[in-house]
């Protein structure tokens, strides 16, 4: 049994390196919508588009969160002639629910399915080959889900079993590998497509006086999509599939006294924004005992030995993370730039950050996909305040 601090109530027993059937990322894809804003430039986008620029005072503290932010652009599926001709979503609390679900349940299967057929690409096996689909986005709720339209568009087979996730949140990331890795190692064969679509849809709105933490979440939400292959019984070489990432163990918790913190609510008006500004010193006071509860079954503690992949929730949580951890700088190189370059996707984001760690790797001729570390952490935080917790091991790369 793995020995376990009590923080987390349950963990799962770590499966060691190589031992029979430990699932594997397979391929990796992302997609963005073509739009996108310079962060510098946003807030003067944001009241005009908004007509909300009579509010001056509330037009500087917003400046203040985008430059605090260190966020540089954001893709945005939300032009500008997308919000004239939906003037309810432009203000803070009119009801827009029909329009908004209707832009949604077109887009979020189309953003999902740009970065499926990347990762099918370099997959480069017969979809017939795969079993199974797991689809997550915060929003979008439809019937039949973004799940039986990706089947379609992809054409996948009929047969493909199904798993789709609404209103997670940003931890979802990690979720989603969680069951990807279930599936994989109890049904043999199992190949899992694994997508995230996340889209600003649902939540842009307006500026309110009497609500920061939505301004908040304009000045940082942004929309990307994910996905990845995961099936298991792949060895690092000699086989037609190449692993990137194995899936060693996973975790999830609640943390303590964080009730209300991060949430959302599915209103007339859309999707509300829940954020507690407790919510960075929340998450660097339980890092340790998370990151204790997942290693120390292999004997780890040294946290700069692993190679990083953290939800980048806002550069104020990074700095926590880095911070108690004691993280030398180089660590979240990939995790500030991705937050850099794309901000807060949600569930999507964690999957830009392998991918560029991995890619990176490569060029750098580094010795393994992690950074040339065998031991990486990937971690998702979001509304609960949950966090999951998912250990992966890297795989050498072979010239
Ligand atoms: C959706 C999901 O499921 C998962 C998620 O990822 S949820 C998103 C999680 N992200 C967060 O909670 C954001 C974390 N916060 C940050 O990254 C930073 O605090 C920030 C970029 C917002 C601001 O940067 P900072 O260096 O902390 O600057 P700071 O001066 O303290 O804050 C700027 C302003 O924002 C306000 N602010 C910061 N966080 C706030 C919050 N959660 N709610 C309301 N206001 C907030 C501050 O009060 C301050 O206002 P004034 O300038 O008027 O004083």
């Amino acid at each position: 049994m793995a020995p376990t601090n009590g923080f987390v109530e349950e963990s799962q027993t770590a499966i060691p390196r190589g031992g029979p059937g430990v699932a594997s990322i397979l391929a990796i894809g992302t997609s963005n919508p073509s739009n996108y804003f310079n962060q510098a430039e946003y807030a003067d986008y944001y009241f005009r588009v908004t007509k909300s620029e009579h509010m001056t005072e509330l037009k500087e503290k917003f400046k203040r969160i985008c430059e605090k932010s260190l966020i540089k652009k954001r893709h945005m599926r939300l032009t500008e002639d997308i919000l004239k001709a939906n003037p309810s979503m432009c203000t803070y609390d009119g009801a827009s629910i029909n329009e908004r679900m209707d832009l949604k349940i077109v887009e979020m299967p189309k953003l999902g399915e740009s970065a499926a057929i990347e990762a099918l690409k370099e997959w480069g096996q017969p979809k017939s080959k795969i079993t199974h689909i797991i689809v997550n986005s915060t929003s979008g709720v439809d019937m039949p889900g973004a799940d039986y339209q990706l089947i379609r568009s992809l054409g996948l087979k009929t047969s493909v079993k199904r798993v789709m996730l609404y209103h997670q949140g940003c931890f979802a990331g990690g979720t989603v590998l969680r069951i990807a890795k279930d599936l994989a190692e109890n049904n043999p064969g199992a190949r899992v497509l694994v997508v995230c679509s996340e889209l600003t849809i649902p939540t842009f709105r307006g500026p309110s006086e009497e609500d920061s933490a939505s301004l908040v979440g304009q000045a940082i939400f942004a929309d990307g999509g994910s996905a990845v292959i995961v099936g298991a019984n792949v060895p690092d070489e000699g086989s037609a599939e190449r692993p990137l990432f194995r899936l060693v163990s996973n975790s999830q918790v609640i943390l303590p006294n964080s009730e209300n913190t991060v949430g959302g609510h599915l209103r007339d008006c859309g999707l509300t924004i829940v954020l507690s500004p407790e919510v960075p010193n929340l998450i660097g006071k339980n890092i340790l005992p998370c990151l204790e509860e997942a290693f120390t079954p292999f004997g780890i503690s040294d946290w700069n030995s692993l190679f990083w992949v953290p939800h980048p929730g806002g550069a104020a949580i990074l700095r926590a993370i880095e911070e108690k951890a004691e993280l030398k700088k180089e660590k979240l190189k990939d995790t500030w730039n991705v937050w850099s370059e794309y901000g807060n996707m949600s569930s999507a984001t964690v999957f830009f950050i392998l991918n560029q760690m991995r890619k990176r790797s490569l060029a750098e001729k580094k010795s393994t996909t992690g950074d040339g570390l065998e031991w990486g952490v990937l971690l998702g935080f979001g509304p609960g305040l949950t966090v999951e917790t998912v250990v992966l091991q890297s795989v050498p790369i072979v010239a």
